[in-house]
């Protein structure tokens, strides 16, 4: 069946159907990862996004019962070049574009996704719709009529409604309250293997749930939406540093942490969404590749250090590609975060460290 998507600018590419027919909309967002795409579906950060995959053949391995990186698929559209006919992988147990039919996730294959990646490279993010029945001019109204991601607050449509644990493996060491903006499964996990049992709590958890919990540090997940808009998360994280609990983010977390700080957010041209991205830790002087999901950054001086009410601050984390930062630290408080996603799923595992890093906060 023929699908079209069509981008707020008017710009239009025609395929064929690729999951569920009918019609989806979001801000159309280009991901350069080679592989992981099971884990970049599933990822809620994604939540009311359209991913453009540039890596022309996806679905290769199809779809397998442990990659999952929460409990559905978030992606609100899929855009792929060349679908895999027949997916063949020792753990597979089904095929991408059936599992997309399943779960209701509109797609379009056969487009020239390197040219839709060029377009949204130059004029930057934008609203896209896709349909099977509409036709351009009514799905470009439709397009229009979408809100955008800036001012989107998205964290209440993908958190967990009810707190559960993942526990520590090999002897308990240390208790974390995770603050759920849209967590990815790989993130307890890896706490786990170091000895910590993590609390998921909802995220309209309060300063006494966390207390309730018996937490020793917070975490914050990483969350889909404006990072301006989440003020509940901003208040809960002030409250965290004046109590002097260790506190880690990622992604959304860090911009959260960045906010709670008094540093500004706002919006990049295309975002980083890939799994090979060089990062400078500048603590250690060490550079690390670096699995990325954001469109937002945190917008803090990257020269000498901030003072904030907490205390003095510094830029920790840079992105060589761009100078975005990537990762703020205070120096006078146990609390740090990072704009990518050491838990690395799917990416290269360069950042487990922080993982390391936040245990020896806790304990320190
Ligand atoms: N992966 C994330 O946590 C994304 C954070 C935020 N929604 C952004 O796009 O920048």
């Amino acid at each position: 069946m023929t699908a079209l998507l069509v981008l707020e600018d008017g710009r239009t590419f025609t395929g064929e159907t690729y999951g569920a027919s009918g019609e989806t909309f979001g801000e159309a967002v280009f991901n350069t990862g080679m592989t992981g795409y099971q884990e970049t579906l599933t990822d809620p950060s994604y939540h009311r996004q359209v991913v453009v995959m540039t890596a022309p053949h996806i679905g290769n391995t199809g779809v397998n019962g442990e990659d999952d990186e929460s409990g559905r698929i978030w992606v609100a559209g899929y855009v792929v070049r060349d679908p895999a006919r027949s997916p063949s992988n020792w753990r597979s147990t089904g095929g991408l574009a059936e599992r997309l039919a399943d779960e209701g996730i509109v797609g379009i294959s056969g487009i020239d996704t390197r040219a839709l990646t060029r377009h949204l490279r130059e004029r930057g993010a934008m609203r896209v719709g896709i349909s099977t029945t509409l036709g351009r001019e009514d799905l470009l109204a439709r397009v229009l009529e979408q809100p955008p991601m800036e001012g989107s607050d998205l964290v209440g449509e993908v958190t967990t409604t009810e707190p559960y644990t993942v526990a520590a493996e090999g002897g308990h060491r240390f208790t974390v309250a995770a603050i759920d903006l849209g967590i990815k499964r790989n993130t307890p996990r890896r706490l786990a293997a170091r000895g910590v049992t993590t609390h998921v709590l909802p995220a309209t958890a309060t300063i006494d749930d966390i207390s309730a919990s018996g937490a020793d540090a917070v975490f914050l997940s990483n969350g889909p939406g404006d990072p301006a808009t989440a003020d509940r998360a901003v208040a809960l994280t002030r409250q965290v540093l004046e109590r002097g609990i260790p506190l880690f983010g990622i992604c959304f977390g860090n911009q959260i942490l960045g906010r709670a700080l008094g540093f500004g957010t706002y919006k990049l041209k295309y975002g980083h969404h890939g799994i090979n991205s060089p990062v400078l830790d500048r603590v250690t002087g060490k550079v690390e590749v670096t699995a990325h999901n954001h469109g937002f950054a945190v917008d803090a001086p990257l020269d000498g250090r901030a003072d904030t009410p907490y205390g003095a601050v510094e830029v920790s984390h840079v992105c060589l590609n761009d100078n975005v930062v990537e990762g703020v630290r205070c120096l006078e408080k146990k609390a740090f975060s990072v704009q990518y996603h050491p838990e690395a799923a799917a990416g290269p595992h360069d950042a487990d460290y922080l993982f390391n890093r936040f245990v020896e906060v806790i304990g320190a």
